[in-house]
């Protein structure tokens, strides 16, 4: 009989981390009364030196997640916000430099963006109505999403977005696949593909911070690049187009390393309308929720490392 069936190994603290999640700070720039607004949900994540906060209760070594949730919105004011990756890099930089216990922090972003309502006067020549300057309608399309993680030496910045449906009305078949005792699904020669974009890429940037890639800039292309390549790929599958919007971002945007996909199929089945003596010539769909295919990968520039997590993606 072994010794560890007698005396098993004592239970260990294994990975921990803590902050304040979700603060919600949305940050107005007046600029005369044209305003301009930044709207986040910030999530602080920190982890270094918290045995002791664990085993024995010392909180020697613990900022209060009150005061990380304090400090997202006193940075607000203080660095404004310029992107959710800049914004979450001063924050991380400041945990891990200021406080001796922790030595890696992690910063997660939602972004929601907002419009200018437009107005018949901001439509007419007569621009700089009061409304256009201060009334927004928030954006119904994409989320941005941001993850900084710092360790004292090394940045990783991990981009995405979420929650951007795309459809394409022809240029879809589904064919050729595997047919066993329980497959009914008939082969589709020209079919709608729809899915509900969920995309997070990192840069391989990680140190050098006065050559830091331009954000806004990058995430405005990352997401032209996967739109332009999800409408021009003529599609044999789902997956196959996942590939090439991962291909052209990869191809067309030397910052970014890695981009993972997690793509829901938005099935949309021919209605029978025979019952009813109708003809159905591909004009009228079933527009089902659930269940979905769900088609995840990641596309990655060769001799890069994967490191974006499996189940990151509906962050
Ligand atoms: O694009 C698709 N990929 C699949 O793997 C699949 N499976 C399925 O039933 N329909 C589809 N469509």
């Amino acid at each position: 009989m072994t010794a560890h069936s007698h005396h098993p190994r004592p239970a260990i603290l294994g990975q921990n981390q803590y902050g304040k999640a979700e603060n919600r700070v949305v940050r107005i720039v007046r600029d005369g009364d044209t305003h301009h607004i930044k709207d986040l949900n910030v999530s602080v994540a920190l982890s270094g030196d918290m045995e002791e906060v664990h085993l024995s209760g010392s909180n020697a070594n613990v900022l209060p997640t009150d005061t990380t949730k304090n400090t997202v919105f006193a940075f607000a004011k203080e660095h404004g916000i310029e992107s959710a990756e800049q914004f979450g890099i001063h924050l991380a930089r400041h945990f891990v430099t200021s406080q001796e216990a922790i030595h890696r922090a992690r910063i997660r972003i939602e972004e929601y963006s907002w419009e200018r309502i437009e107005t018949s006067e901001s439509n007419s020549r007569f621009i700089g109505a009061d409304e256009v300057k201060h009334s927004f309608v928030r954006k119904g399309q994409e989320t941005r999403t941001a993850q900084i993680t710092y360790d004292g030496s090394r940045w990783e910045v991990i981009s995405g977005l979420k929650d951007l449906t795309v459809m394409n009305s022809t240029n879809s078949e589904f064919w050729g696949y595997v047919k066993d005792k329980y497959t009914t699904l008939q082969e589709a020669y020209d079919r709608i593909l729809a899915t509900e974009v969920s995309s997070q890429w990192r840069y391989g940037w990680s140190s050098d911070e006065d050559r830091m890639p331009n954000w806004d800039r990058s995430y405005a292309q990352a997401k032209k690049h996967m739109l332009a390549a999800f409408a021009e790929t003529y599609s044999l599958s789902l997956q196959q187009t996942l590939y090439q919007m991962g291909v052209r971002v990869i191809n067309s945007r030397s910052e970014i390393d890695e981009i993972r996909f997690s793509l829901p199929n938005k099935h949309h089945f021919l209605v029978d309308l025979e019952p009813f003596g109708l003809k159905n010539d591909h004009e009228v769909y079933y527009a089902a929720d659930r269940p979905y295919g769900l088609i995840e990968a990641t596309i990655l520039r060769d001799g890069a490392e994967q490191r974006i997590p499996v189940d990151m993606t509906n962050l």
